[in-house]
């Protein structure tokens, strides 16, 4: 029984794993979780799961949980996710939470000798060399979640690491794949949150449509698998059927494919090595989806991705700035109160003004996060 830590449950990955708890009672118990301000959510999946750790991201929601649940222990803000995340009573850890508030519980768990489902992927951008450090040192499995590093990492399996030439992430292109940048000027929130494919949380969403998602994915890739940039490419597939790739020395690519429903690598992240049953998902029918298509990414039109291949190659706290600011102006964007094509301004500014510091150690990682949110901030006023 892997009794899990669960880190942001009442979001998208979040329900998705609380699923796949539920269907395998056999095989995973939920030890502790973490919400943020879903408190309505929280104490249902409370009284469904039973944890005996929560946490919450206020005080005043955590007081209300205690007197509802008075036999669980009740946390709340960055303490309650470290707390949390280090729980004696788990042994998994997943990470689903959203943003850089991921990497100090993150490297909790790692300290406290846990295995990790990392989701969370800002953390990695924000800070891969110390997460990938400590993962080392303390011997714990960073097993990937997001779907294009689970399908990597299936596609690595019985492979001499040696052997491999260069990885190939998938992208669907978002939600204005078929827009050029005049055509961004004036599109909207809703707009932007109909992402083609997938259903996943707002952020995310966002991030998809401008394709830092992809250039966030590109950065985690370098540091879950030891990638140079040059090594790492990125190829639009509108049907995000092929999850990604790995060509070997030899030429041969080898991919994984499937329906999308983050479930499976979610699943997988919690039962690796063996597989088990998923119910309730499409079957891949290749007959249905026909043809596949794949095309190459205009850095231009896609400046976010761009700026993540620029800050991961200038490496030290630059990913940190790039993160920070895009958490900002994204966080703005869905607030309404900055344009669509104004989130890469802002990152583009943030970037710009900053002189990297190489190998930072987590405090000054910290620092950067917080000074960058507030440069942005200060921008929009
Ligand atoms: N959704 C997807 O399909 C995929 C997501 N990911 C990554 O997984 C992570 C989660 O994404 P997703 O599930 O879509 O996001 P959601 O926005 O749906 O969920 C985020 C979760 O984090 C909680 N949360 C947010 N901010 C805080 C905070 N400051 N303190 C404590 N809890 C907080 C939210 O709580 P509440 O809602 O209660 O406020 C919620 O439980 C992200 O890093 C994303 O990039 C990666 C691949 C695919
Ligand atoms: C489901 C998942 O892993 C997302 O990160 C997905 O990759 C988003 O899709 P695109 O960024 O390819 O639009
Ligand atoms: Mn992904």
């Amino acid at each position: 029984m892997k009794k899990i830590s669960l880190l942001g449950s009442t979001g998208s990955i979040g329900t998705q794993t609380l699923d796949v708890i539920k269907s395998h009672p056999e095989e995973f118990s939920l030890a502790a979780m973490t919400a943020g301000k879903n408190i309505t959510l929280a104490a249902e999946q409370i009284a469904l799961f039973k944890p005996s750790l929560v946490s919450v991201e206020r005080k005043e929601d955590a007081e209300r949980l205690q007197k509802e649940f008075p036999n669980i222990r009740v946390l709340f803000g960055r303490d309650g996710l470290i707390e949390a995340a280090s729980y004696k009573e788990a042994d998994f850890l997943m990470n689903a939470v959203m943003g850089s508030v991921g990497l100090e519980p993150t490297l909790a768990a790692i300290e406290a000798g846990k295995d990790i489902g990392i989701a969370n992927k800002e953390t990695l951008v924000t800070a891969g060399h110390i997460v990938t450090q400590a993962a080392k040192k303390h011997e714990a499995l960073l097993l990937p979640v997001d779907s294009e590093h689970s399908a990597i990492y299936q596609c690595l399996l019985g492979n001499r690491r040696e052997d491999v030439d260069r990885l190939i992430i998938t992208a669907s292109g978002g939600s204005f794949r078929d827009l050029n940048r005049d055509q961004l000027q004036n599109v909207t929130k809703e707009d932007a949150l109909n992402h083609p494919n997938w259903s996943m949380g707002a952020k995310i969403t966002i991030d998809s449509a401008t394709m830092m998602n992809k250039g966030f994915e590109v950065i985690e890739a370098h540091w879950l698998f030891d990638m140079a940039y040059d090594d790492i490419e990125v190829v639009i597939h509108r049907e995000s059927i092929v999850h990604s790739l790995v060509e070997y020395k030899d030429k041969s690519v080898i991919a994984h494919l499937g329906s999308p429903d983050m479930r499976v690598p979610i699943q997988f992240a919690l039962s690796q090595p063996k597989r088990l049953e998923l119910k309730d998902t499409n079957r891949l029918n290749l007959w249905e989806a026909g043809a596949l298509h794949f095309s190459k990414p205009d850095f231009d039109r896609y400046r976010c991705l761009q700026y993540a291949y620029d800050a991961g190659k200038t490496g030290g706290t630059m990913t940190a700035v790039l993160n920070a600011a895009n958490e900002i102006a994204v966080a703005e964007f869905l607030a309404g109160r900055i344009s669509f094509v104004a989130i890469e301004e802002y990152i583009e500014k943030a970037m710009h003004r900053h002189s990297s510091q190489r190998a930072p150690d987590l405090q000054t990682i910290l620092e950067v996060d917080k000074e960058t949110r507030e440069y942005v901030a200060s921008l929009i006023g």
